[in-house]
């Protein structure tokens, strides 16, 4: 490069401009709140400890500092909260989710309707609409699954590598979903089927932009995606008018049908008569308006229901197939099981699947990303054990401390324990405070309940059906990328039970 004259302006504005940032971002941690882990680089702070080396990182940090402790990321203090502190800050109403995960996860850049009220409704519909029906639900959500199942696995007569990256069970997932949200007519759609279980992955393009200009403000870097949409970019926008395009004429022949036989209507049972029949999303004429209104309302669904299920059905069959120790008590309790329902699941037997149940939670308790799910402190906060939490702070939940802590797990608590719910009486779905799988207190997932259902019923067709087993014969390790877990890539090898 050349050093000329004319060059040194430029570096004089480079120089300011870094200035500027580390003058803003300087960490102010005051007298009371949790021990700041010290650092070497301005600006940069723990950033690549944290992205790179998390699980290390955290450990140490948290064996130095206690719980909780602060480190520096991003340009941004977040506190680290572990075992010790999680419980208090998912019960405290101070504490949000839903305002930290929009400056990681900026949902609300391509469903316009994302926004505090409409996550509330959609939490008042996943309980109402789903959780409160699941036995209604089940023959079809079993039907739905072998669909899947046989499209995508199908006949293995000799043994069969299938690649299973996260899409291949994201379709299994988003078939009985689309059944439920949309209807059994529009569900037997495969675009509507494929949309659902792409949307989630093509949104997360966005979120794969590196977030360098976090570093100036998380705002900064969200204005610069919102950005590139304004000038075009549309991950979505191929799901969303191929959800339209099918949804219009079924919603006008339901208010047709209404009309017309008036008391005699049936409702079919799915969220969208639900929404239809709620005061909120109530109408006489489906606009092009109202459509996109329920578009979005169904992919917020979507987006918090496919793909934490497809990766985690897909993890705990990577555990299964790596584990010959299981394989025949396991299948042996879905043997008995098929047999005493003939094939046709109900709720009742779906929860006599005991053995699985305690394997599907031992599979989520270790299928976890080091430190998640951030929460904003939205007033300033005093913990009871008197440390301070400043107004605007993101706390992170230190998963692997609360997931592998020795008391409840024991000395080797990344030991895989397939009957430790069984023996302790927790479910799959029963959140605790060594558990958070699905969050804790008063905000944890509302979809837990389908969620683990479909888990079950998948794997119980799955290892009913096919001898399942790794190409290497033992547990594949899971993909770390930074901070996040995500399922083995090698792919599973199928074949067909003798029956
Ligand atoms: C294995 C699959 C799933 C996992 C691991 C998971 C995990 C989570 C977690 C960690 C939270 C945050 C809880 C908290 O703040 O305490 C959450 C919230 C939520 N989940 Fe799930 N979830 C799953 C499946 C589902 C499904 C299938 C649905 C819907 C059918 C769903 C709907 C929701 C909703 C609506 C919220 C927001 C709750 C709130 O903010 O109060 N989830 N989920």
């Amino acid at each position: 490069m050349d050093l000329s004259f004319e060059t040194i302006p430029a570096f004089v504005w480079v120089f300011i401009t870094i200035y500027v940032i580390y003058w803003i971002n300087n960490p102010r941690v005051n007298k009371n709140e949790p021990p700041m882990v010290p650092y070497k680089f301005p600006i940069i702070g723990h950033t690549l400890d944290y992205f790179f080396n998390a699980e290390n990182f955290l450990a140490e940090c948290r064996q130095k500092y206690g719980d909780p402790f602060n480190i520096y990321v991003l340009g941004q203090v977040n506190t680290i909260a572990g075992n010790e502190i999680a419980q208090e800050v998912y019960n405290t109403d101070v504490f949000n989710l839903p305002s930290a995960m929009q400056d990681i996860f900026p949902l609300h850049l391509v469903l316009k309707s994302h926004n505090p009220e409409t996550i509330g409704q959609v939490i008042k519909t996943v309980r109402e609409g789903i959780t409160a029906n699941l036995p209604l639900y089940t023959g079809r959500m079993q039907k739905q699954i072998m669909i899947s199942i046989n499209k995508e696995i199908g006949n293995c007569s000799n043994p069969k590598l299938i690649i299973t990256t996260n899409e291949n069970f994201a379709g299994i997932i988003a078939r009985p979903l689309a059944d439920i949200l949309v209807g059994q007519e529009i569900s037997k759609k495969e675009d509507v089927v494929k949309a659902f279980a792409d949307f989630t992955k093509d949104f997360l393009s966005i979120v794969a932009i590196p977030p360098i200009l976090s570093f100036i403000h998380p705002k900064v870097h969200i204005q610069f995606i919102a950005l590139l949409l304004i000038f075009g970019w549309s991950p979505i926008g191929k799901h969303v008018t191929t959800l339209k395009k099918h949804l219009r004429p079924v919603l006008e022949k339901r208010l047709e049908d209404k009309k017309i036989l008036d008391d005699k209507y049936e409702p079919p049972l799915d969220i969208i008569e639900y929404l239809m029949d709620s005061p909120e999303y109530e109408t006489k004429v489906i606009t092009d308006d109202y459509l996109n209104k329920i578009c979005e309302f169904l992919f917020i669904i979507v987006v918090v229901s496919i793909h934490t299920t497809s990766s985690h059905i897909t993890c705990a069959l990577y555990e299964f197939a790596g584990r010959p120790e299981l394989w025949d008590d396991i299948y042996e309790e879905q043997v008995r099981i098929d047999k005493e329902c003939n094939g046709e699941l109900s709720s009742q037997l779906i929860n006599k699947m005991v053995k699985l149940d305690s394997f599907v939670r031992e599979s989520l308790r270790n299928t976890i990303p080091v430190a998640a799910s951030p929460h904003r402190c939205l007033e300033t906060y005093t913990l009871k054990n008197g440390m301070t939490i400043p107004k605007g702070r993101v706390v992170q939940t230190y998963i692997m401390d609360i997931h592998y802590n020795t008391t409840t797990y024991g000395p080797e608590p990344r030991t895989f324990l397939p009957y430790h719910g069984l023996e302790n009486n927790l479910s799959a779905s029963k959140t605790d405070k060594n558990y958070f799988i699905f969050g804790s207190g008063r905000h944890a997932c509302p979809g837990r309940f389908f969620a683990v259902n479909e888990i079950k019923v998948g794997l119980h067709k799955l290892i009913l059906n096919y001898h399942i087993k790794t190409p290497s014969g033992k547990t594949e390790k899971k993909v770390q990328i930074g901070p996040f877990a995500f399922p083995p890539v090698s792919g599973l090898i199928f074949e067909n039970r003798k029956k």
